[in-house]
């Protein structure tokens, strides 16, 4: 039976219209309330209390998890069940981060032993990177690092490399080391990526599943023209097997790219792109900037968290209620976009990168079975670090749209600071905001408490605060290597549990295809066009035939 057909979908939505009248205000002065609608796990305290639910509710949204059997959905991906039913693979990125003496099942093989062989290779590649005994081809260390990929293959390692920038050790582990990434097609993207680095010192990581992908291909061709040109005295070979090292599920692919088979970081088709980042797409990266015991502490964070969400019953099981909310808020109320507002400066690539996460995933408009749903499932994912976002859109978050937020906070700072005479540490300070604002969101200022503050008539309505707006917070002790891949797998299995919900495939993405397939036949277009001065009014529209006939006419034969 289709989810929106059982009884615990239609006893939510007449639930949904019971609450309609309920505001946060009063819901929050349920002291009981709020203390059941909390959880922890190692120290992480998630407190929902400012959602716009009762215990009722909840016992609603689990009797809907049962109805759609996430637990058994769960557990299917754990066992390396082919639950990608449209590209007939597993779903095991939790493999990547699992110990050595673990067993996990694909097509019944152990995966886990070859998970440790891809790791091992890291820890022996990077070390050998970082003491200098791996060296370019002209004798020098190898210092910088341009990681080149794009979607899965860029936006997790980024966040995760963003994370731990200023983190005591790994900025200890760092020192003198570069790493940046390259993933725009953007011809500007390159320059940023190699300005004012030496080519003799600079290692390039392709990072790409497929070794298909245009923009990270043409961006490692040109990366390659680049080294090639710039280093003097040695052959293209030399040049390539000594600062050319690629991420990739096609070893045959890369070869022919010309890279040395000894330095090809594998990993399997039953890792999604998106899904990837605790494969060797960040591990390699992290490790040669970090030091491979930074990657592995990362790693364990993750594996900590899977545990947790395969075993923890759902009221205290931080994905499921996590999940359970992303679907109350989006199908149940009507909120169709959720903020993402880390209180820490360190994620700044966080929502960007869960963004894709999430929006690549549950984006969809059929369910598994190719049944198109009759609500819509996905939301859009958006975000800032905190206080940044504050003086951004928080004012649409106020007195706007209503958007569920996600509130993120470590008790302590990567980087504390006290100034003298100040009474507050200057995380403290940051964080005060971080404890503030979902109380604004929550609670209203009313026109009558306007005007017995004497505020005139006509300046209360905008001063008035509707508030009823939900949120939720989740608050770490502190954020290192291991609690960033605690983050990574609580967004990671949110995502996952609100597909199980909603009875879709999160794990494929076809809806990006067919883009890509305009873009080539406009690039031979426009590359016909250049060349032999054809015109590009054949087989496009006559808007699109304007604008790159304008294109062309303006430049595009110089650039
Ligand atoms: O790693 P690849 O194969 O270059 O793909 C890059 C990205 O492109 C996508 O296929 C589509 O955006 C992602 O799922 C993937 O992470």
């Amino acid at each position: 039976m289709a989810i929106h057909e059982t009884a615990a979908w239609a006893a939510l939505k007449e639930h949904a219209a019971s609450l309609q009248g309920a505001h946060l205000r009063d819901m929050m002065r349920d002291e009981d309330r709020c203390a059941a609608l909390t959880a922890e796990r190692d120290g992480i305290l998630l407190d929902y209390s400012r959602q716009r639910v009762t215990n009722e509710t909840m016992d609603m949204l689990f009797n809907l998890a049962e109805a759609a059997d996430l637990a058994g959905k769960r557990a299917a991906m754990f066992t390396g069940e082919k639950i990608n039913n449209t590209e007939g693979r597993a779903v095991m990125h939790a493999a990547l981060r699992a110990p050595r003496e673990a067993t996990m099942n694909v097509d019944g093989k152990n995966v886990v032993p070859d998970v440790h062989s891809v790791l091992d290779k890291i820890e022996d590649f990077s070390a050998r990177v970082r003491s200098g005994v791996f060296k370019g081809c002209t004798g020098k260390p190898l210092r910088n690092i341009v990681s080149i990929g794009i979607g899965g293959s860029y936006l997790g390692p980024e966040f995760v490399f963003e994370a731990l920038k200023c983190e005591p050790a790994a900025q200890g582990a760092s020192t003198g080391r570069t790493l940046r990434f390259l993933a725009n097609v953007d011809p500007v993207d390159v320059s940023r990526a190699i300005s004012g680095l030496n080519p003799e010192e600079t290692l390039v990581v392709v990072v790409s599943k497929t070794f298909t992908t245009a923009e990270t291909m043409l961006n490692a061709r040109t990366m390659k023209d680049w080294l090639i040109t710039s280093i003097k005295g040695k052959t293209a070979a030399e040049i390539t097997s000594q600062h050319i090292v690629a991420v990739s599920t096609s070893d045959k692919l890369v070869q022919d790219f010309g890279v040395d088979a000894a330095n090809i970081f594998g990993f399997w088709d039953w890792v999604g792109g998106r899904y990837s980042v605790c494969s060797a797409v960040s591990v390699l990266p992290i490790a040669l900037h970090y030091g491979f015991d930074i990657a592995r502490r990362f790693l364990d964070g993750a594996h900590d968290m899977d545990n947790h969400f395969l075993n923890e019953p759902p009221r205290q099981n931080i994905p499921v209620l996590m999940g359970l909310l992303g679907v109350w808020n989006s199908t149940f109320l009507g909120h169709g976009a959720r903020a993402l507002l880390p209180y820490s400066q360190a994620l700044l690539r966080f929502a960007a990168h869960i963004q894709q996460v999430d929006m690549e995933s549950n984006g969809k408009r059929v369910a598994q079975d190719g049944s198109v749903l009759p609500f819509d499932a996905g939301e859009i994912g958006f975000g800032e670090p905190g206080t940044n976002g504050q003086h951004s859109f928080y004012q649409l978050i106020h007195q706007g749209g209503v958007f569920p937020a996600d509130f993120g906070g470590y008790c302590t700072s990567q980087c504390p600071v006290l100034l003298e005479g100040d009474p507050v540490p200057n995380h403290e300070e940051f964080m005060s905001n971080f404890f503030a604002q979902p109380d604004v969101l929550a609670y209203a200022k009313t026109a009558e408490e306007l005007e017995k503050e004497g505020v005139p008539e006509w300046f209360r309505p905008h001063k008035v605060f509707t508030g009823n707006r939900p949120s939720l917070s989740l608050l770490f002790p502190k954020l290192d290597a291991f609690s960033c891949g605690q983050l990574l797998a609580i967004y990671e299995h949110r995502t996952a549990v609100q597909g199980f919900v909603w009875g879709l495939n999160s794990f494929d993405q076809w809806g990006v295809e067919l883009g890509k397939k305009l873009a080539t036949k406009v690039r031979t277009a426009l590359s016909t066009a250049r060349t032999s001065g054809g015109d590009v009014s054949e087989g496009f529209n006559p808007s699109t035939s304007t604008l790159m006939t304008y294109y062309l006419a303006n430049g595009a034969s110089k650039s």
